[in-house]
C-alpha cells in the first residue's frame, strides 16, 4: 500500500498564502501548501494552532481572509462539490436507518455504493438499525460511510477517532486506511495523537499559531504498526516539534526553541524519503 500512485481519484490541494482572520487573531497565517492527489497528509498540533480552522477552509465552510485555496482534479472544483468532512461527532440523524443516514444527500442510485462501503465497515447486517442502537465506534463508521458515498475527490477528518476506545480507535484506523488505499482519495486528518499521525500519514505537518512549522515525511511500509521503532522515533520528533517553541507549557522540549521557523511561509511539496523537511 502506498500514498502515492498514478491510478488516483483524488485532488491535488493548493494553498497559497492563505490567512484566516478571526477579528483581532490571526488563525491561520500565510500558509502555503501543495497536497498531490491521493496523499495522506496528517497534522498535528497544541489546541487553538488553527488546524480546523484550516479544514473549514478548505470544505469551504470558510473562506481565507486572504490567498487562496483551491483543489484542482481534472479541472478546479468547487469545494462543495469534490470535499467532504468527518467530524468528531458522527452527526446522524437519529430517526433514520444506518442505509438511510449513509445515503443523505448522496446521488440517486448510491444504494449498492453504501452497502459496499458499510459492509466493509462492518455493518452489512446493521442497515437498518437506528443510529441510538449502534456503539460509538458503528456510529462513526456510518459516519465515514456517508462522506465516502460522495466519491469524494479530498477527504477531511477532522479528530474523527477522538472520542473513541483504544481498540476501537486501531479498527477505525485500519478501515480508514483500507479505503484510502482502495479508493485513492486525498485525505487530510487532524489528530492529536503524534502515533496516530505517522501510522496514517504520508507527510505529517506541525501546526503552531496558525502557521506550518514542521513537515515530517513518513516514509514506511504500510500498514504500519505502534510497536515499530521508527514510528516512535518520528512521534517523539513531533512531540519535539509541538513542544519546543513553548517548553514553559509542554515541558519536553530537549532542543532550543526555532526563533525562524514559523515567521516564514513555507512550501511544502512532500520530500522523497525519510525525514524532515525544515522550512
Ligand atoms: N469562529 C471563530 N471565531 C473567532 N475565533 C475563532 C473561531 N474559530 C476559531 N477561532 C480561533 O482561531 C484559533 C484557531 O482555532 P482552531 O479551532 O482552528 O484550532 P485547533 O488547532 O483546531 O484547536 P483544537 O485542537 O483545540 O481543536 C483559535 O485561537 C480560536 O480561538
Amino acid at each position: 500500500m502506498s500514498g502515492s500512485g498514478d491510478q488516483t481519484a483524488g485532488a491535488r490541494v493548493v494553498l497559497e498564502q492563505v490567512d484566516k482572520r478571526y477579528g483581532d487573531r490571526l488563525a491561520l497565517s500565510g500558509i502555503e501548501l501543495d497536497i498531490r492527489p491521493g496523499e495522506f497528509v496528517t497534522i498535528v498540533g497544541r489546541s487553538g494552532s488553527g488546524k480546523s480552522t484550516l479544514l473549514r477552509v478548505l470544505c469551504g465552510l470558510e473562506q481565507p481572509t486572504r490567498g487562496a485555496a483551491r483543489v484542482l482534479a481534472s479541472r478546479e472544483v468547487a469545494a462543495r462539490e469534490a470535499v467532504r468532512v468527518v467530524f468528531q461527532e458522527p452527526r446522524l440523524l437519529p430517526w433514520r436507518t444506518v442505509l438511510e443516514n449513509t445515503c443523505i444527500g448522496g446521488p440517486r442510485g448510491r444504494d449498492a455504493r453504501a452497502r459496499d462501503v458499510l459492509d466493509r465497515g462492518g455493518l452489512g447486517d446493521r442497515l437498518n438499525d437506528y443510529p441510538g442502537v449502534l456503539s460509538g465506534g458503528q456510529r462513526q463508521r456510518v459516519a465515514l460511510a456517508r462522506a465516502l458515498v460522495h466519491d469524494p475527490k479530498v477527504l477531511l477528518l477532522d479528530e474523527p477517532f477522538g472520542a473513541l476506545d483504544a481498540l476501537t480507535r486501531i479498527g477505525a484506523q485500519r478501515l480508514v486506511e483500507s479505503l484510502w488505499a482502495q479508493r485513492r482519495f486525498t485525505a487530510i486528518l487532524v489528530t492529536h495523537d503524534v502515533e496516530e499521525a505517522v501510522l496514517l500519514g504520508d507527510r505529517v505537518l506541525v501546526f503552531d499559531e496558525g502557521r506550518v512549522v514542521e513537515s515530517v515525511a513518513v516514509d514506511l511500509p504500510r500498514p504500519r504498526a505502534r510497536e515499530f521503532p521508527e514510528v516512535g522515533r518520528l512521534a517523539g520528533v513531533l512531540l519535539d516539534a509541538i513542544f519546543r517553541r513553548s517548553p514553559e507549557e509542554g515541558g519536553l522540549s530537549r532542543r532550543a526553541p526555532r526563533e525562524d521557523a514559523a515567521r516564514h511561509p513555507t512550501t511544502l511539496l512532500a520530500p522523497a524519503g525519510l525525514g524532515i523537511a525544515r522550512h
